[in-house]
């Protein structure tokens, strides 16, 4: 699992790992790591010149010694520092070090054209302007440095893009676009949200000694190896009751490919076993491409709600099935509740006694937070009045939203996007974020896949924290295989499953202790 931490929590293990060593050795370890990737960079991309953009903190000071190193090691480098008062608000011993060490220093205000230009030239353009320091945004002259850096310049980020908020809780108008970031001791959250991780590009993390293993993560990344870690595997003792049946309320007469998408992916996932409950179109499409299912009500583990349902469809069965779901919500049992099955959530009714699991997209997001925001718990997008959230809100700040719909819930909330993130309802815990999945993956019934996923998971007992960032991974991993760099549709990714569970989880068994 990747951890991200919080800046208060990193500051502290700074504060601890500086106490027991020598002065100036945490700041000697993170640029030493920096200088190494930047020389590898340098050489596999052919490179000569370097271009360090200095700020007036530690992250500038940082930034000066890795390209000291860098001087040494045969490079030119420059380094200018987009600081207001120029030299004098730069670490100064870096800045000595550099300049020892053949670093050239440019003062931009001495000649912004010139400096400019310069920048220009870097082959290799380190982002030292602000760390874990910085407030979002850039001021007026490191913007317009930021601006001349060649398009073809590897960008390295120093901790964090410059710009970044390093809560990854606002967003990324204007910050650095670094194609790299290299990180000290561990990532911070901005690293791995949706609000900082565009603009991070590839994590790399240089170990400089911080003990934060027993520190709560601010942020977390599930990875290939926690999947052995997680993934329910059947002992002798089980039976297809004991690991945990499936009910699944999906699809109708108008949209009839959810059910199938669904309840196939549950069975890819190995679900003990599939209760399926359906008007009579799904119904027998269901038969015929997943015999496994069962039909109808009975004993289950956790009840899936939603993919392809109309809650204002009429008729004997359209009613018969939404009375199913209705009491499934009322019950004491397990939900994941997905797409049409979200409108049947009774704001009166909140929280719900048992684990359950929301996972809207964006849109879906949006309209239930609307509708649960409304005095009456009536209004709705489609009646036409304007709705207090919309789709562009949600993704402005896909992180505020999911949290405010999980504290409105109890429910834990899975925002499904580029990047899926996943919300207890203890807003204390680690948020899940998880983006292993190629933009391909963008296709309708994507999501009626996942919902089968992480339905079976949390049937066969996983909190909904892990089955939904769990789902989210191996969904994700599944599409990345069956997509291959090209397009897929969303029942090869759900035909995928097994063979991806199955080679996550013997990578698990052959994984070193
Ligand atoms: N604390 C430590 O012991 C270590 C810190 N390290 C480095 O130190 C960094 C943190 O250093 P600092 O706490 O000095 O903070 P930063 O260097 O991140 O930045 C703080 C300075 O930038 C200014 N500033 C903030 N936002 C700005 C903006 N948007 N535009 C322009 N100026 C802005 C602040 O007024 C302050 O002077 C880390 O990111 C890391 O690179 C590493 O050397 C490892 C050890
Ligand atoms: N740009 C993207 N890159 C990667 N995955 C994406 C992207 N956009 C959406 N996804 C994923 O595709 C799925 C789409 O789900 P959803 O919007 O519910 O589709 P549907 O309702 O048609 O099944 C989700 O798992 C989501 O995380
Ligand atoms: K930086």
């Amino acid at each position: 699992m990747i951890r991200a931490h919080r800046v208060e929590d990193v500051r502290a293990a700074e504060a601890a790992a500086m106490a027991a060593l020598p002065e100036g050795e945490l700041m000697a370890r993170a640029s030493e790591g920096l200088a190494e990737v930047a020389a590898a960079r340098l050489a596999e991309r052919d490179g000569r010149t370097v271009v360090a953009l200095v700020g007036p903190g530690n992250n500038g000071g940082d930034t000066l010694y890795a390209a000291g190193l860098l001087s040494e090691a045969g490079f030119a480098c420059v380094a200018v520092l987009v600081t207001p008062a120029g030299r004098a608000s730069v670490h100064a011993e870096a800045l000595a070090a550099a300049e020892e060490a053949g670093v050239a220093v440019v003062v931009p205000a001495d000649d912004p054209a010139a400096a400019a230009a310069l920048v220009g030239e870097g082959d290799l353009v380190l982002d030292g302007i602000v760390g874990i320091g910085g407030r979002p945004g850039l001021h007026d002259e490191a913007a317009r440095m930021v601006d001349a850096i060649d398009d073809d310049a590897w960008v390295l980020a120093v901790d964090l893009a410059s710009g970044l908020d390093p809560c990854g809780e606002s967003g990324d108008d204007e910050a650095v676009w670094a194609d790299e970031t290299v990180t000290f001791g561990t990532p911070k959250p901005a690293h791995l949200l949706p609000a900082g991780e565009g603009a991070t590009g590839r994590l790399t993390v240089v170990d400089i000694g911080l003990d934060l293993d027993d520190v709560p993560a601010a942020v977390e990344r599930l990875t290939y190896d926690d999947v052995a870690l997680l993934w329910p595997v059947p002992g002798p003792a089980d039976d297809k009751y004991s690991r945990g049946v499936l009910g699944v309320v999906a699809g109708g007469e108008s949209y009839t490919g959810a059910a199938i998408l669904s309840v196939t992916a549950a069975a890819e996932s190995g679900a003990g076993m599939i209760r399926y409950v359906g008007t009579p179109t799904p119904t027998g499409l269901v038969r015929a491409a997943v015999p496994e299912a069962v039909h109808g009500e009975g004993r289950v583990q956790a009840w899936l709600i939603g993919p392809g349902l109309d809650v204002s469809a009429e008729g004997e069965a359209a009613r018969a099935q939404l009375d199913v779901a209705r009491t499934a919500l009322a019950s004491d049992e397990p939900v994941v509740l997905d797409a049409g099955g979200l409108d049947l959530l009774d704001p009166g009714a909140l929280p719900r006694t048992a684990p359950t699991l929301l996972t809207p997209h964006a849109g879906e997001l949006a309209r239930l937070l609307s509708r649960l925001d409304a005095p009456s718990g009536a209004r709705d997008a489609t009646t036409g009045e304007t709705p207090s959230v919309t789709r562009a809100d949600v993704e402005g700040d896909p992180l505020g939203h999911a949290r405010r719909l999980a504290a409105r819930t109890g429910a834990t909330v899975l925002l499904k996007g580029s990047t899926t993130l996943v919300v207890d309802p203890d807003l204390a815990a680690p948020v899940r974020s998880q983006a292993d999945a190629p933009a391909w993956l963008a296709t309708a019934g994507a999501g009626d896949v996942l919902s089968g996923v992480v339905g079976t998971l949390l049937a066969s007992g996983l909190k909904p924290l892990d089955a939904g960032s769990l789902g989210a991974l191996v969904h994700g991993v599944t599409a990345d295989r069956v997509s291959a760099g090209g397009p897929l549709r969303a029942l090869a990714v759900a035909h995928g499953i097994r063979p991806t569970v199955r080679d996550l989880l013997a990578r698990g068994r052959s994984a070193p202790e």
